[in-house]
């Protein structure tokens, strides 16, 4: 048997070791923690991407004996590579920590703190604005702080998940900057001076994560720098990694990850809020389908095909005639996004999973955290097919007709 690979990325260097393993024709499974991780992680052959971050004992049961663990994740995500390596070690498994260089910048002038904490106590001795870019996961270091929601300004990334997160700790919209890095040092200028900080909080990242550009941008506008020290670890660089696997594997290759198909779930929906934004020919087709099953339907389309409206008119579902705005509830349990419109059945489906409300997109398999069925309603007799790469539409329709068609003649009378 050949060893698999696993990568637990969210970094560039992630992203490019990934790289390295698709064209290398070395199949893998890779780890994101986030769904905006995913999605920055481009589609490759041979790479399963994974999202959602694993504790240390699902990455034990993960990792078939003798594995190669790749740990790309960030350089300050310290529990996940002790995780990492305490699973690696309880299945015999290779673990190779790919670090990034630390950015060797000119720290003269900054403030070298240990911890976030750490950093949070030194400003809570000081007045002025300040910048923080360390994420919104070290954001609830300095939520505690007085004057935190007036005086801190969080950049953090553009997903739902982090800027809830900024949300709930008290930031208002104008405290919030939601962008991807790395940023030059004009634009970390620009914001320096757009919230009037006298303090910037960063992480040493390294180069690649932009930490000489945030030190220059804060020399140029007297900003003091804040810089949360790195923790001192032992790694190997990308060239290291490569120079490792291909000595591993010589002409070999990985085992591939196992094709795993969907469970189908039979769940109750009688009764139960569901959620379907469009309103033309698919969703009309599911919104028939989901009243079989008693659901509570709710559709959000500024217009409908003559089907949603006459149900709309007989009472049946409720119409709201509008645009989708960004305003999933969480009350829904099932979600479907069927409009025209790529963007909003992406951001459909990104509020639902943030929701955890089981959401199928129309027209994005990947994006559909259920695949919607081909019903089968036959005398007692209930069932639902999909393709197992949720690929074969045709197919399945096709099949399932002829099943429906079975299954009535055999069932006549049972
Ligand atoms: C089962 C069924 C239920 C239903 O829809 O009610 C269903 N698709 C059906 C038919 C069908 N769909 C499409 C065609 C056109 C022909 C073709 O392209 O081949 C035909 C065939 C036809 O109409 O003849 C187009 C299409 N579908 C999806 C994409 C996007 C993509 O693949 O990423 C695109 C490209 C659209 C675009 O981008 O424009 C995606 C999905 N469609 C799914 C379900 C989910 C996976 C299930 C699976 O296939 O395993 C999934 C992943 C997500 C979801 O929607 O939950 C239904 C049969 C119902 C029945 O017969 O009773
Ligand atoms: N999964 C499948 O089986 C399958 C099959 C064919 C097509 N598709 C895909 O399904 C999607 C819908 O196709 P259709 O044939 O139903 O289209 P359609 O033109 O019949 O209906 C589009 C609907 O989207 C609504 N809409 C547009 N912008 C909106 C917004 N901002 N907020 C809320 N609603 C909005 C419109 O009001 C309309 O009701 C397309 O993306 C298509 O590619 C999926």
């Amino acid at each position: 048997m050949t060893e698999r690979i696993f990568l637990f990325a969210g970094t560039s260097e992630g992203r490019l070791c990934g790289e390295f393993l698709s064209e290398a024709g070395f199949p893998a499974d890779v780890f994101v923690a986030t769904e905006y991780g995913k999605e920055i992680f481009p589609e490759r052959p041979g790479l399963t991407v994974h999202e959602g971050r694993l504790g240390a004992a699902e990455m034990e049961v993960a990792f078939p004996e003798g594995c190669i663990v790749i740990d790309a994740t960030h350089p300050y995500a310290r529990e996940v590579s002790a995780n990492l390596k305490a699973a690696c070690k309880n299945r015999n498994a290779v673990y190779l920590r790919l670090l990034r260089p630390a950015g060797d910048g000119d720290l003269s002038g900054c403030v070298i703190v240990e911890s976030a904490e750490a950093a949070a106590d030194w400003l809570d001795r000081r007045e002025g604005s300040v910048l923080l870019t360390t994420g919104s996961k070290e954001l609830c270091a300095f939520a505690e702080l007085r004057g935190f929601s007036e005086r801190f300004y969080a950049r953090v990334l553009p997903s739902g998940e982090a800027i809830s997160q900024c949300r709930e700790l008290g930031l208002s919209p104008k405290h919030i900057i939601a962008m991807q890095g790395p940023f030059s040092a004009e634009l970390n200028a620009a914001l320096l001076r757009q919230v009037g900080a006298k303090y910037l909080v960063t992480k040493d990242a390294g180069r690649e994560g932009g930490f000489l550009e945030k030190l220059a941008a804060a020399r140029r506008c007297g900003v003091t720098a804040v810089v949360i020290a790195r923790p001192r670890e032992a790694g190997l660089s990308l060239e290291q990694v490569k120079e490792e696997l291909r000595r591993r594997f010589g002409g070999k290759k990985p085992a591939a990850s196992p094709e795993v198909p969907r469970f189908p779930a039979f769940i109750d929906l009688n009764g139960k809020p569901v959620l379907v934004v469009g309103g033309g020919e698919i969703a009309s087709r599911r919104v028939e389908t989901l009243l079989h099953f008693g659901a509570s339907i709710t559709v959000v389309a500024p217009d409908g095909s003559a089907a949603v409206e006459a149900l709309a008119h007989g009472g049946k579902i409720r119409w709201e005639r509008r645009e989708y705005r960004d305003d999933l509830a969480s009350r829904y349990v099932l979600a479907i996004a069927a409009t025209t419109d790529r963007a909003v059945n992406r951001a459909v489906g990104e509020a639902a999973k943030a929701l955890r409300i089981p959401v199928s997109v129309a027209d994005s398999r990947e994006e559909s955290s259920f695949y919607f069925p081909a019903v089968v309603a036959e005398g007692n007799l209930i069932g639902g097919f999909v393709s197992k790469d949720g690929k074969g539409h045709s197919l399945v329709r096709e099949q399932t007709e002829k099943v429906r068609r079975f299954l009535r003649e055999n069932l006549s009378g049972k």
